[in-house]
């Protein structure tokens, strides 16, 4: 399988302003890829520079191996897109206004329309301009997904969803990565990115800063450990374990997080009385917001 999307040293300036620092970037056919930061890092440039939208200051975009801008039209046709300030006709009935996107691809079976919009309870009736932020982002996502696209390229796609939906969302790329569609999707919520991403890249002030399998990310986070003693707590074997921090020692009870495998904390433990062991899921969340740090802030040694 081929790449889907190539980025070679994608750099695009506004003024003197960052936008985006040499991004190189590949994602393959068929990959769900999370593209992680805090607003203002780059995401929505990135996205835009890939559907040339904007063109870069320096550096290439590649989408299916070909250039977006010579080539605009036909690979427009290949793809889904949800702007992240999706706007439409606010005076069109929301069936209106996908029927009229559905005929700009090359007409859209009205049962597809409907089945989506009864999944996500979108009312096809209403008026845009009646509609809630919420549902005006579902109109943006059946518009996206109507067509099959072989590539999804959505901007902060649960934006304003109720949790309900979001699910349904997240229903909607796990189909659409059955069915061998690729998708590009910004966000900044690690959880709902990680429960549906293959690969996930995070950025900060315009720099790709981490990028990794969701799976190996995970091995990477804090594991967070209450393990509670029959006897003395030898506290100082505890603190010399690679990857602790965060330690700290109520009475039986020491609570700490780790940074690396468990294989060490074992053997300390395989020579002490343990009453219990409580050890939590590996949080993404904590690894995530330790990249999310300023610039200055991040110099510091982290502790992902
Ligand atoms: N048209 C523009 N003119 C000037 N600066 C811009 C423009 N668009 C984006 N920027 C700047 O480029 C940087 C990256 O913005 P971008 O919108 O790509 O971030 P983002 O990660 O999508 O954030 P958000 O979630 O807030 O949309 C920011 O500093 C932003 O202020």
């Amino acid at each position: 399988m081929g790449d889907v999307i190539q980025l070679e040293k994608l750099t695009k300036t506004y003024g003197s302003r960052r936008g985006l620092v040499e991004l190189d970037l590949a994602v393959a056919e068929g990959e769900v890829f999370g593209f992680l930061g805090p607003n203002g890092a780059g995401k929505s440039t990135t996205i835009r520079l890939l559907l040339d939208l904007i063109r870069p200051t320096s550096g290439q975009a590649r989408l299916f191996g070909r250039d977006p801008r010579e080539h605009a039209v036909e690979l427009h046709r290949r793809i889904g897109y949800l702007a992240g300030d999706f706007v439409v006709n606010p005076r069109q009935r929301v069936g209106e206004c996908l029927t009229f996107l559905a005929d700009l691809r090359g007409g859209v079976p009205r049962t597809r329309i409907e089945h989506l919009a009864a999944r996500l309870d979108l009312d096809l009736a209403a008026r845009i301009k009646a509609l809630s932020k919420g549902n005006r982002q579902k109109v943006g996502l059946v518009q996206a997904f109507m067509h099959h696209p072989d590539l999804l390229i959505l901007d902060e796609p649960t934006s304003g969803l109720d949790p309900l939906v979001q699910q349904t969302f997240l229903d909607l790329v796990r189909e659409a990565k059955t069915a061998g569609q690729t998708v590009f999707m910004s966000s900044h919520i690690m959880t709902e990115v990680e429960a549906v991403a293959d690969r996930v890249g995070i950025i900060r002030e315009g720099r790709l800063v981490a990028l990794d399998t969701v799976a190996r990310l995970r091995d990477h986070a804090l594991h967070r450990f209450e393990i509670t003693f029959t006897g003395p707590i030898d506290q100082a074997s505890l603190a010399a374990l690679p990857g602790i921090s965060d330690l700290t020692v109520d009475g039986p009870t020491a609570r700490f997080a780790l940074a690396t495998d468990p294989n060490e904390l074992i053997q300390v433990l395989a020579r002490h009385q343990v009453a219990s062991l409580r050890a939590s899921e590996p949080d993404l969340e904590e690894l995530f917001f330790a990249y999310y740090q300023p610039a200055e802030a991040a110099k510091e040694p982290s502790r992902a």
